[in-house]
């Protein structure tokens, strides 16, 4: 075990049901500031579930999710709604912009909900839309553009608000794979760049690929952390090796 004291965010012990049907058994995580950890396993293994008790979207039936000292498990709703707003950004596997909004709009709506001004929220996720190569689509609606661009511009929004952490759940899911590359690439520049920690879920191996840190689950349990051998080394960063859980950055039980 287990979660180590430097850890940025951290769960032990998570047990999760849906509908009295289990998807996490006593789950134990631990990610550090700014790395990338990659959750990975066959579909229906519990990634999702992951990802939503660690962001606050879900409260676990048993066990604890910590994040920068404070006991996300034990908050009220709207305690975790303005943790998840103010800290967190969430991309999923389909953009989900808001049609009647603007591109820009849509990027800026952490911000704007934040009680950020308009001009500035313009200016911040403007930034990113450019940094993702859709800022010339700034002014207009969501529907005028392409799938894959419209997941950038999620991507965008995930990022604007100058989040701690992104969770990321399948987020190349329906892009084809040179999109899926470029989109993954874009997504871990930008968190290293800025240094925000990012949770990617994904049942495609190679999606590992670009962590620091690999960690699989199969019907809900852990079954082994492993680091991909193509990991970017990174200034501050130690990329972990098999078999030396103690002393990696990040540390999974089950
Ligand atoms: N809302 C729900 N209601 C009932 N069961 C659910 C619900 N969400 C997930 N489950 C079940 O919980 C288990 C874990 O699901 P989860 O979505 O966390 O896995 P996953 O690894 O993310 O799968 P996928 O790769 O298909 O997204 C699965 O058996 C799934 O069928």
């Amino acid at each position: 075990m287990v979660t180590a004291p430097e850890d940025l965010l951290w769960a032990r012990g998570l047990h999760y049901e849906h509908e009295g049907s289990p998807a996490l058994l006593d789950v134990s995580v631990g990610v550090r500031e700014g790395e990338i950890v990659s959750v990975t396993g066959p579909r229906g293994s519990g990634k999702s579930t992951l990802l939503g008790c660690l962001s606050g979207r879900l409260v676990p039936g048993r066990g604890e999710v910590w994040f920068d000292g404070v006991p996300v498990h034990g908050l009220t709703a709207s305690a975790r709604e303005r943790l998840r707003r103010g800290r967190f950004g969430w991309v999923g596997s389909e953009p989900h912009l808001l049609p009647e909004l603007t591109v820009w709009e849509n990027a800026a709506l952490p911000l704007l909900l934040s009680g950020t001004g308009r001009r500035e929220a313009r200016r911040r996720a403007g930034e990113w839309l450019d940094r993702l190569d859709v800022g010339e689509f700034a002014r207009s609606r969501p529907g005028a553009l392409l799938h894959a661009q419209r997941q950038r511009v999620a991507i965008a929004r995930a990022l604007a608000h100058s989040p701690t952490v992104v969770f990321a759940d399948e987020p190349t899911a329906r892009l084809h794979q040179g999109e899926r590359t470029r989109v993954l690439r874009t997504l871990t520049t930008a968190a290293r760049s800025h240094r925000i920690t990012v949770v990617l879920a994904s049942h495609d191996a190679r999606v590992a690929g670009v962590a620091d840190r690999s960690v699989m689950l199969v019907d809900g349990r852990r079954v082994g952390a492993e680091a991909p051998s193509d990991a970017p080394a990174t200034a501050g960063r130690t990329a972990g090796k098999p078999g030396s859980e103690g002393r990696a950055p990040c540390s999974l039980s089950t």
